[in-house]
């Protein structure tokens, strides 16, 4: 990725506030987070980002590692003249903010992971996935969305998976190689920031076994909260609860200073 790559990022919430950082996951825009929105940006200057070909942010001119999305937050944060921020990510979105906390860790005042992983499986089934976007585009993987990011009873999926087919295949399939590149599991002691690891009980993707109780084991002294009637994509189905379980540990563990 090149050094100048600047994602698409919007940042909302009263001017003066502690900046929070929010990451989105693979197939989704920054409107992930819209439903903790109200909440967060009533105490928080809120600074959401597009993954590359998702949302509004440019595909980059080659291939780009999960470091590299980290590096790009930080550059964003200097952006917006903040020294320390908090931040929360979805999955992709939570493996750039465990990035971000290992290699800035000076940058990252407080952790939320959601529904994530230090590695997300074997590399091949990422580059398998990489290969079938860039051959037939994402309508192959639009397809089964929602079975992957929802319970079965959720009936909202569709504005997520109106996400996942507006994003570009070569974006999508250079996040598919970022995923198969990432493993962060030996180093999770080195995490720093006071976590929080969120998983969703019927998630499949990421399931809490393997994947979130990792993170919490490894991330000394981290938090877990399980949630119940929740898959993937948590903070959209079960909004209330993960939206608590963020604030709660925020208003717990900075309160902004840094900046
Ligand atoms: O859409 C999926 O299959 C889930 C992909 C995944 O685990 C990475 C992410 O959601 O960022």
């Amino acid at each position: 990725m090149t050094p100048v790559y600047v994602p698409h990022h919007r940042v909302e919430g009263p001017p003066g506030a502690p900046v929070l950082v929010l990451g989105p996951s693979l197939g989704t825009t920054m409107d992930l987070w819209q439903p903790q929105l109200p909440e967060l940006t009533r105490s928080w200057r809120v600074l959401r980002y597009d993954l590359p070909g998702h949302g509004g942010s440019p595909v980059p001119a080659g291939p780009f590692t999960v470091a590299d999305l980290a590096d790009a937050v930080a550059a964003l944060l200097d952006r917006v003249g903040a020294g320390a921020a908090a931040y929360a990510g979805v999955s992709l979105g939570g493996a750039v903010g465990t990035t971000l906390a290992l290699r800035a860790p000076g940058r990252v005042a407080s952790l939320v992971l959601v529904c994530t992983s230090p590695r997300f499986g074997d590399p091949g089934p990422w580059r398998d996935r990489a290969a079938l976007v860039r051959r037939d585009g994402v309508e192959p993987v639009a397809r089964t969305a929602a079975d992957r990011w929802f319970t079965p009873s959720f009936t909202g999926a569709e504005p997520y998976v109106a996400m996942l087919r507006g994003t570009d295949p070569e974006g999508y399939a250079g996040c598919c190689d970022a995923l198969a590149d990432f493993d962060v599991t030996a180093r999770l002691p080195e995490v720093s920031a006071p976590t929080l690891v969120i998983a969703g009980a019927q998630d499949g993707p990421t399931p809490p076994a393997g994947h979130a109780d990792r993170l919490a084991e490894g991330i000394p002294d981290a938090g877990l909260v399980v949630v119940e009637g929740a898959a993937h994509l948590a903070g959209a189905e079960r909004p209330g609860p993960v939206t608590d379980a963020i604030t709660a540990h925020l208003d717990r563990t900075w309160k902004g200073t840094g900046r």
